[in-house]
């Protein structure tokens, strides 16, 4: 991890399916074109291009079965591409897989409630798994650094099971850092949790980006949490995608293009809710009915 930089500088770009090198020249962290994928037959998403800058936030929206998990398999080398190309740091993705570090989702923490946080934390690392001399001093030192960049020291020594939903959040955040990673993909990271404790994890992911430069792409349903924090959305639906500042991106005109059916965007206290017809697809209703 490097010291951070300035998040600010993507704000101004404008939505864009097509365009494969981040405007600013930067060499991108993560390069997509005309990707088609999926893990079946079929792919969930087709002709998805766009670029990460490094040191950036980008939100990852779209329902239920638009792709995203199936977008983190490709960016991890664990599906192949039905078309297109995928770059991780100017690699093929499994080339680049010790860079990339993965926030899987909570439910996935059933069978390890008895490890304390810093064992948790300890068995993703690396140089002990492969048994290597000089893993147990690397490998403390390791963990203190990645529980301490999610300032979770007050983790360590309890146990999984006897901790919140948002603390196992934490500790599953350490653990995906505890490689030193540079770009961070997380699943869902907010499901499950309360406003204040999606607050807390959203805030780690921006100082992670400003404090350590890394490059985060963040899945969730709702943008909202994100607004004012992440450069750019990656919206996808209908079987494609499309990416750039959240204000420019959710909006009727472009999900209507995007999901192919009419789709309005409504406002109420600097909050965005997608409504297709009269369902509500990502919101909350009374809140929704206000801004009517
Ligand atoms: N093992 C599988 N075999 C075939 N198709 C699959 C498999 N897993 C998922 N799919 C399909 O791939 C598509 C994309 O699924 P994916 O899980 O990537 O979506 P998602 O956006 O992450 O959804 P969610 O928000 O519900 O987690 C869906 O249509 C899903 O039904």
């Amino acid at each position: 991890m490097q010291p951070g930089r300035s998040s600010s500088s993507t704000r101004s770009r404008r939505p864009s399916t097509v365009r494969p090198e981040d405007a600013e020249g930067a060499k991108p962290a993560i390069a997509v074109a005309g990707l088609a994928a999926g893990r079946g037959r079929m792919p969930a998403f087709r002709d998805v291009t766009f670029t990460v800058p490094p040191a950036s936030l980008t939100v990852l929206v779209g329902p239920n079965g638009a792709g995203k998990t199936t977008l983190f398999e490709a960016l991890l080398g664990l599906l192949r591409p039905q078309a297109g190309s995928v770059r991780i740091l100017g690699r093929a993705p499994r080339e680049a897989r010790r860079y990339v570090g993965l926030v899987p989702q909570s439910a996935r923490l059933a069978h390890e409630h008895q490890l304390a946080g810093r064992e948790f934390v300890a068995a993703a690392f690396r140089a002990r798994r492969l048994g290597l001399p000089l893993a147990r001093r690397e490998t403390a030192l390791a963990v203190g650094e990645a529980l301490a960049a999610v300032e979770a020291q007050d983790l360590a020594d309890r146990r999984l099971g006897t901790l919140s939903g948002g603390q196992r959040r934490r500790l599953l955040f350490a653990q995906a850092l505890v490689n030193r990673p540079e770009i961070l993909l997380m699943d869902e990271p907010l499901a499950e949790l309360d406003p204040a404790a999606q607050r807390t994890v959203v805030g780690l992911a921006a100082r992670l980006r400003d404090r350590f430069g890394l490059t985060i792409v963040f899945s969730t349903h709702d943008v909202n949490p994100l607004i004012g924090i992440a450069e750019r959305v990656l919206y996808l639906a209908g079987g494609r995608g499309v990416i750039g500042p959240i204000e420019e991106v959710v909006t009727g005109e472009v999900l209507t293009k995007l999901y192919g059916v009419p789709m309005e965007v409504f406002e109420a206290r600097g909050r965005r809710f997608v409504v297709q017809d009269d369902a509500v697809m990502a919101a909350a209703p009374e809140e929704v009915a206000a801004a009517r």
